[in-house]
């Protein structure tokens, strides 16, 4: 996506082949950094303190991670520690562990000689493969889009409402809830986003906002609390947000609040739409609910919320008494008969075991 002029993606391989290169997105949106990760170590800090986030990011970091961690061991044994300590890294996202266990699939049975190199293409595979994928979800969200906006005879613009962060820089480019966005941008098809700031840690406000500026695509931030309101008042025309880990059964777990839109939603006959790639669909699970690990993050996130001083010093200050504990769970699990539709890289199906298998018959056992 473009930044000031420059194309960037949200990971990539330094110049030197070695390196790899990340946004720190725990800078966003008041400075634009990027880091040079050097090791497996780094690529799992990046990872669990969220300097690199979103399903399909996180599995490309991870990706990569196997790389830097094969140049201080080539041996199976080796690969199969990092496998475990990657997957540690945060237990939600699918991707991570889909994105692991790519790479030992394809690095074990190799010599290892041959591991090193191969890895390095495989992980660059998987990032150019996320680009096309979530460019084939974003021309499958925009004809939604576009219907949408000709069933209000095109007065206005696609008022869509958003949670969290599910744009390229939750991927490796391109986004999936905000593809649509994009392209329908791209079309010359209006639309307004509603973006949810996403407590505790704001990645709407501090992630979506900031794409959104980049991008000129008119937006309003809002409360978490907000949307409801607005969707009574018939000033939303759909929601779209993404997903973590999705079940074949079609539970969606993503960013925590997003259960709650969906309620609003269904009560306001307003579609809800979720959009993913198929790495996202765990085809091993059937209830999201009691099946799907819920990260619980810091309750510093909580009592805390991070933003700019008049210094310009991004830092974080307090919201609560010392004395008050908190709890953070970073997803909840929106329940499939919530969800008009799934939005994938082969298709928009209804959420469901026949729908995902309309459009990914490989995966019926
Ligand atoms: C395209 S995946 C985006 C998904 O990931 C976010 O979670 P986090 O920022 O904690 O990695 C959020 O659930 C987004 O919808």
């Amino acid at each position: 996506m473009k930044v000031n002029g420059k194309v960037y993606r949200s990971i990539w391989l330094a110049d030197d082949g070695v390196g790899v290169e990340i946004i720190d997105q725990t800078q966003l949106p008041f400075r634009f950094v990027t880091v040079r990760l050097n090791t497996l170590d780094e690529a799992m800090d990046a990872i669990s303190r969220m300097l690199v986030r979103g399903a399909p990011l996180i599995g490309a970091t991870a990706a990569y991670g196997i790389c830097l961690g094969l140049r201080e061991g080539v041996s199976s044994e080796s690969l199969e520690k990092m496998a475990v300590r990657l997957v540690s890294c945060r237990p939600t996202a699918v991707n991570l562990r889909w994105a692991v266990d790519r790479m030992l699939r394809v690095l074990l049975p190799l010599p290892e000689k041959s591991r090193l190199l191969e890895a390095y293409q495989e992980a660059a595979r998987i990032c150019e493969e996320d680009v096309q994928t979530n460019e084939a979800i974003g021309r499958h969200g925009m004809a939604l889009i576009r219907d949408i906006w000709h069933s209000k005879q095109k007065n206005g613009p696609v008022n869509i409402l958003t949670h969290c962060n599910a744009g390229w820089l939750a991927t490796v480019d391109w986004g999936t809830a905000l593809a649509p966005v994009y392209a329908a941008a791209d079309e010359g098809i209006p639309v307004h986003i509603w973006v949810d700031e996403t407590r505790p840690r704001n990645q709407g406000a501090g992630l979506t906002a900031w794409e959104l500026v980049a991008a000129d695509i008119p937006h309003h931030l809002i409360t978490d609390n907000t949307g409801g309101h607005l969707m009574q008042h018939g000033l939303v025309d759909c929601c779209i947000v993404g997903s973590d880990r999705t079940t074949a059964a079609g539970d969606v777990c993503n960013k925590i609040g997003t259960y709650l839109k969906a309620l609003a939603a269904s009560d306001n006959n307003i579609p809800f739409y979720v959009a993913l790639p198929g790495s996202t669909v765990d085809w091993t699970l059937h209830d999201g609910l009691a099946e799907i690990p819920i990260e619980e993050r810091d309750e510093l996130e909580v009592l805390r919320i991070r933003g700019k001083d008049e210094e310009g010093r991004v830092c974080a200050v307090a919201i609560a008494p010392e004395a008050t504990p908190a709890l953070n769970p970073a997803f909840d699990v929106t329940p499939a008969r919530l969800v008009t539709g799934l939005i994938t890289e082969r298709g928009v199906c209804a959420a469901g075991r026949i729908g995902l298998l309309s459009l990914y018959p490989e995966q019926a056992q």
